[in-house]
């Protein structure tokens, strides 16, 4: 859990409510302003952009990955809540006559995700990661394909460790690659975070292992799976598939009946729900 230095403790909340309506409480901004130029570039780099992109970019503070953002997409569109950074932003702008970033004052977790395609690239604030990659992942932002992401060191390695009984996590991805990228020191910020962070790139699997639509479904699925953490797989699906259907089932997915749910892989976890799906009657899935 990340934990706020003695310098945090006494920064700012900022009152959302200034900035939209919607209702959600202020959360802790998180100013921590990059000043490495090699963790800039590196960031741009993994974005991968193109002049016809556009680029979303979370948390815009003063503007550092702004401007190179803007420099090789199309469009940037930069969020800010804090109301002196979004002024700031607004006149560098106008300085520059930087005609493709648009500044929006807002707080990302009731902004609007476009609906055309785009790329995050982001140093987010913290404080609310899982809500940002909520809206990310979930429906609203099923028009984003790729973010680069500097987060947490700690979040970073939750989400990349190749096994886990996080299964929202887990229904992520069958949708999405998640990949720690780099180990970034908090002296690359000012002021300095109190924990070290990292660079996440998540992209958007060329054909996901689970249709859209399902992926409630799947999470219902991987609980009643993961909910016994050492049982054998032949045991942890009996209650699923029938005596047939199971020896099909682990058989196409490569599975032994006494290897445990924990040693299910990704794609494999596709298989078996893929195959729930379309061979066992509706009132045997799990709720
Ligand atoms: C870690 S700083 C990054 C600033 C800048 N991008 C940089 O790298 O120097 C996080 C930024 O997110 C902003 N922020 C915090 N909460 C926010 C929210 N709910 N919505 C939008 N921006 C937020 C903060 O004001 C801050 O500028």
């Amino acid at each position: 859990m990340y934990k706020r230095n003695k310098h945090e403790r006494m920064k700012k909340t900022v009152k959302t409510t200034k900035v939209n309506s919607a209702k959600v409480k202020p959360n802790f901004t998180g100013q921590h302003l990059l000043h490495n130029p090699k963790t800039v570039k590196r960031m741009l780099e993994l974005a991968r952009l193109k002049k016809s992109d556009t680029v979303l970019e979370i948390g815009a503070g003063k503007g550092v990955l702004t401007f190179p953002l803007a420099e090789q997409a199309g469009k940037v569109i930069a969020v800010e809540v804090d109301e002196s950074f979004s002024k700031l932003l607004r006149s560098k702008v106008a300085d520059k006559a930087c005609s493709n970033i648009s500044i929006k004052q807002a707080d990302i977790r009731t902004f609007r995700l476009p609906a055309t395609p785009f790329t995050v690239v982001a140093n987010i604030p913290y404080s609310i990661t899982t809500p940002i990659l909520e809206k990310l992942l979930g429906a609203e932002g099923r028009s984003m394909h790729r973010a680069v992401l500097m987060v947490e060191k700690g979040a970073a390695k939750r989400f990349t460790q190749a096994a886990t009984m996080d299964t929202r996590l887990l229904m992520w991805k069958m949708f999405f690659i998640f990949k720690l990228e780099s180990v970034i020191p908090r002296t690359h910020f000012a002021p300095p975070p109190s924990v070290d962070s990292a660079i996440l790139s998540i992209k958007r699997r060329d054909s996901a292992y689970i249709p859209a639509q399902e992926a409630r479904r799947f999470v219902a699925f991987a609980t009643y799976v993961l909910s016994v953490p050492q049982l054998s797989v032949a045991l942890a699906l009996k209650g699923i598939f029938t005596a047939p259907q199971l020896k099909k089932v682990l058989l196409d997915a490569g599975l032994h009946r006494e290897q445990t749910v924990q040693e299910i892989e990704l794609e494999q976890y596709g298989t078996l729900f893929n195959a729930m799906l379309k061979h066992v009657p509706a009132f045997r899935w799990p709720k």
